[in-house]
């Protein structure tokens, strides 16, 4: 009993000698003195001990650039740590369902490679800076994080070759699965002075909900399009064999209203992958739209929508809106984007297509007719998908999402009938099928669909027999 508290009075005294040293330390040795003592003593640990010590700073020298290493060795352990360290730090972010566990500072971790054992400790230390940005400029202390791996000096060879080539890939592979995907605008030509501020591309975070499962769309067609999405994300060596920049172009055309933004939304979502949405219009001309492309990530969707709208890109409207235009308008004019189609067709065509990975590019249009067939031809735009209006296997997918049901046995024989005679866009039918109040079941949205349809139905007969009526009278009147 009194040896239990001899060593308990002795092991406290000794903490509180270390502790008092220890602030003593601190406080009187000045910042620049504590860097050489601790040199020191880490050269002389170096000398006694057979352990090499591998440092990952989380940020740069000049504290400016996140490293990757850094961010992929911490996605890495995450997995680990949460198994085996005893404390964690619990993060979420803004948009992530769950809360993402990760080691605690001045915690340590155990991994085995190929049967050799080595360590990986966080840890943070504050770091002297001078606040330039102030009136008075003062010191002030930042904190730096890094990690550090350990291991025994015999394992150099295969852990500095092998062991972090694993690490860093496995960590990247967890952070772009795990990571919060974006929704990128570019910003207008009048805010390029403000590039190097903020870069070229505004972002929010890309929360869309469309899946392929809410799509409504032809089942066969839907996948057929999964399929192609995900041999493309998995051709990394295929298109490296035939010699093929790694991207794939991708047509949605079809009427307003029939799902194409939709489409692209929920390409993302199974993908993963970020969107770029490319407004050319405000692209000053065709060099800026290649540092533009040129700025886009690898695993992304780069969205032109409506295309044939976006640019004149024959030249012809441009000389007649040249023309047309008086002086008055001359600044408009110097307004105008200069992007032209081999420009286009350059940007996303050109050397720069097999930089920063793998990306789809996907242009929109209502009128398929209208585009330049260089710019849709096989081998640009890969796929050409034709989104259509709203047949009955669409249907039975937007009455699932937005009602809840699978059949209706009054009322799904009579809707089978009128979607295939009336061209009803999807964005129409899911507006009939919403119900507008608490009341309104879903008997009563069937119903205003089957109203809506047979009002639709008796419209285009009504144009059709005034077509058919012109046609008769401009051949009475040619003979
Ligand atoms: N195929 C579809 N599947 C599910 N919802 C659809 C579909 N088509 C349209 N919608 C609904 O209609 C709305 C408008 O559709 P969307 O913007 O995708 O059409 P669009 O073809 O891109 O139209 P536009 O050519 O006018 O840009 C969507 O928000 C969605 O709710």
């Amino acid at each position: 009993m009194l040896e239990t508290g001899t060593t308990w009075g002795f092991t406290g005294t000794t903490m509180t000698s270390l502790m008092f040293f220890w602030a003593m330390y601190k406080q009187i040795f000045p910042y620049h003195l504590q860097v050489y003592i601790e040199r020191y003593v880490y050269k002389l640990m170096g000398w006694v001990s057979s352990s090499v010590h591998i440092k990952f700073n989380e940020y740069s020298e000049e504290g400016l650039e996140k490293s990757e290493a850094y961010d992929s060795i911490h996605n890495y352990l995450s997995t680990k740590s949460t198994a085996l360290a005893k404390r964690l730090k619990a993060n979420k972010s803004r948009n992530s369902r769950s809360l993402v566990l990760s080691l605690d500072d001045h915690e340590e971790v155990e991994d085995v490679f190929e049967g050799v054992k080595v360590k990986w400790s966080s840890s943070v230390s504050e770091n002297e800076n001078l606040n330039q940005s102030s009136m008075n400029r003062h010191k002030v202390y930042v904190e730096r994080r890094y990690m550090t791996l350990s291991f025994h000096s015999r394992h150099r060879e295969m852990i500095t070759k092998t062991y972090l080539d694993h690490v860093l890939r496995e960590g990247k592979e967890i952070g772009l699965k795990k990571r919060e995907r974006k929704l990128y605008t570019n910003k207008s030509s009048n805010e390029w002075c403000s590039w190097r501020l903020g870069g070229k591309w505004s972002n929010v975070s890309f929360d869309h909900p469309a899946t392929f499962e809410t799509l409504a769309m032809d089942p066969e067609k839907k996948e057929e399009i999964k399929k192609d999405l995900v041999k493309f994300s998995k051709g990394k060596d295929y298109y490296r064999k035939v010699g093929k920049p790694w991207k794939r172009g991708y047509l949605l055309y079809g009427p307003p209203g029939t799902g194409k933004s939709t489409m692209i939304s929920a390409m993302a979502n199974f993908l993963g992958y970020d969107v770029y949405d490319l407004e050319l219009t405000t692209v000053a001309d065709n060099s800026e739209l290649k540092k533009l492309m040129l700025d886009t990530k690898g695993k992304s969707i780069v969205v032109i929508e409506d295309i044939d709208c976006s640019l004149d890109l024959t030249g012809q409207r441009k000389i007649k809106k040249e023309q047309d235009k008086d002086v008055e308008d001359e600044e408009e004019k110097k307004k105008q984007s200069k992007v032209t189609l081999s420009g286009l067709l350059n940007a996303i065509d050109g050397l720069w297509s097999a930089c920063s990975g793998e990306k789809i590019i996907v242009f929109t249009t209502n009128f398929v007719d209208n585009l330049d067939p260089a710019l849709i031809r096989r081998g640009r735009m890969d796929s050409h998908i034709e989104m259509s209006y709203c047949r009955f296997e669409a249907f039975k997918v937007l009455a699932k999402n937005y009602l809840g049901i699978e059949s209706h046995d009054d009322l799904y024989g009579e809707i089978k009938r009128l979607v295939e005679e009336v061209n009803m866009s999807p964005a129409d039918v899911a507006e009939n099928l919403m119900p507008k109040s608490d009341e309104e079941d879903a008997e009563v949205c069937l119903k205003r669909l089957v109203k809506s349809l047979e009002e639709e139905k008796k419209l285009a007969e009504k144009e059709e027999k005034k077509e058919v009526r012109k046609k008769k009278k401009k051949a009475e009147e040619r003979h």
